[in-house]
């Protein structure tokens, strides 16, 4: 088979109901399949789209019960796409430094014929063993669904990927897309099902240990050793029964907020999503978007109103300089890579809901050369918001002193395509195993830092997720 091209076919000029649309995807569908100038393996990936009446694609997730189902927003909240099945991957799950699994990734979606999205995402570091919870993420995973329903600027549409798979015949690759549609919720939601008691909450480290710990790192500072570690703690949180943790997603209070919104769950019931309000990067092309964030104050430790508290941020002296690790890194490692790096000088406040961070803007071209995902990813990750400085030490301390795996936490999430990607640093993030799900965040150290501050620090930024799964929302 010479190389395959892939095409677009949209099925409906107006915006109709989901069900009109599912039924106008099929019909093309079913014409595309049975023609016999299609049979010849022309094609590798025919996508079918249908415009939609106003949808909400959460709403029309939690209906679904195909998997994998993926959910991601823009933290502008005018990027959203909700996912269901696989109809590619790129999966990979080989334990090594994470430049591998970046070229991994990279000469996957280089050799696709086509612009569509893959999401997903991989490891914050991938030489750490991990915990049996994180067995379906594997260190690299990301998918192109079967279904989705995507809102961009507001215009739902709904999508169909046909992928022919080498060596299967067109009509097979059909009638499995068909089926998923069949099988595709089109009614009215059921309703939205209740997160059930919280049972037992446990930290990990406790907060003795973190106090011990952080007063070890503090001492590698003073000995000259290192400039800047970010530790994470892991909450355990025990329910009285299984449930789905898409209910995080849609009891998420601040649907108005500056973050992200990102969840994937390979399995029922097994998902790893985050709240995260940082950008790692976006790219188009060549044109590159990214950022320093580090640095926090929450309202609540001031007992004060967001003004104070961005007042206060600007004027810390031990914040400007956690932040100011990330600011530096980042334009040294962009440099080799980049001309017209335009990093702004003035650090700037970002408003949550209850904290506020410091915050820089950087953009920048990158060289033609350069223009890969690999090499963004190894060039940015992790960035001393989530590793440290020196990057190669903090990376080893933390598999030193924290006391279990990370996992998918920290580590780039989001979506990539053959020309542009988007990718998100996967904080204030949860893994759900049936009626367990531990919360991660962590907090940067630097000279200065009070141990017993950075505790209630991270206690701040799980804050939002610990009030979901309390209900106190
Ligand atoms: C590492 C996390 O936050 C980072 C991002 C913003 C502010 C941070 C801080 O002030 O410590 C952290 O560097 C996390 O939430 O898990
Ligand atoms: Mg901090």
């Amino acid at each position: 088979m010479s190389n395959p091209t892939d095409i677009s076919i949209s099925t409906s000029e107006h915006p109709v109901s989901l069900a009109g649309a599912a039924g106008s995807i099929k019909a093309s569908l079913s014409a595309f399949a049975s023609d016999e100038t299609h049979l010849c393996g022309k094609h590798r990936l025919i996508t079918f789209t249908a415009r939609l009446k106003e949808t909400d694609p959460l709403l029309w997730l939690q209906n679904q019960d195909i998997y994998p189902r993926i959910y991601w927003t823009n933290r502008e909240g005018t990027d959203i796409t909700a996912g269901i099945g696989k109809a590619d991957s790129i999966e990979y799950d080989h334990a090594g430094p994470n430049n591998h699994t970046f070229e991994y990734l990279q000469h996957h979606i280089e050799s696709k014929q086509h612009d569509e999205r893959y999401f997903g995402g991989c490891c914050f570091n991938n030489v750490q063993p991990r915990e049996e919870d994180w067995a379906p993420f594997k260190s690299l995973y990301f998918l192109l669904p079967q279904l989705q329903i995507t809102r961009q600027n507001d215009n739902p549409v709904l999508k169909a990927h046909l992928y022919v798979h080498d060596g299967e015949p067109l009509t097979a690759a059909a009638a499995r897309l068909l089926d998923t549609l069949e099988n595709m919720n089109t009614g009215k939601i059921a309703g939205e099902g209740t997160i059930p008691d919280l049972g037992t909450i446990s930290f990990s480290p406790s907060r003795e240990e973190w106090i011990t710990t952080c007063n070890k790192v503090l001492d590698t500072f003073n000995a000259g050793f290192m400039g800047k570690i970010i530790l994470a703690r892991r909450a355990q949180l025990e329910f009285s029964t299984p449930f789905s943790p898409l209910l995080f997603l849609l009891n998420y209070p601040f649907p108005e907020s500056s973050t992200y919104r990102y969840y994937f769950e390979p399995e029922p019931g097994r998902a790893f999503f985050s709240f995260t309000p940082e950008r790692l990067y976006r790219r188009d092309h060549d044109r590159l978007l990214t950022e320093a964030l580090a640095g926090t104050c929450s309202r609540e430790a001031l007992a004060e109103d967001t003004t104070d508290a961005c007042r206060h941020l600007l004027n810390s002296e031990k914040d400007i300089r956690e932040h100011r690790f990330v600011k530096d890194t980042i334009s040294k490692e962009l440099e080799p890579i980049c001309t017209d790096i335009d990093m702004e000088k003035q650090v700037r406040a970002l408003q949550l809901n209850n904290l506020v961070h410091l915050y820089t803007y950087c953009k920048a071209r990158l060289r033609p050369e350069c223009a890969s995902d690999a090499t963004v990813l190894e060039a940015l990750h992790p960035t001393p918001a989530v590793g440290g400085v020196p990057r190669d030490k903090a990376l080893q301390q933390i598999m030193d002193l924290e006391p279990f795996s990370r996992g998918w936490y920290a580590g780039p999430v989001g979506w990539i395509s053959r020309h542009a990607a988007e990718f998100a640093v996967g904080i204030r993030s949860a893994l759900a195993n049936r009626s367990t799900i531990y919360l991660f965040s962590g907090a940067g150290l630097v000279r200065g830092s009070n141990p017993a501050s950075e505790w209630d620090e991270v206690d701040h930024k799980i804050g939002d997720m610990l009030a979901i799964a309390r209900q106190t929302v």
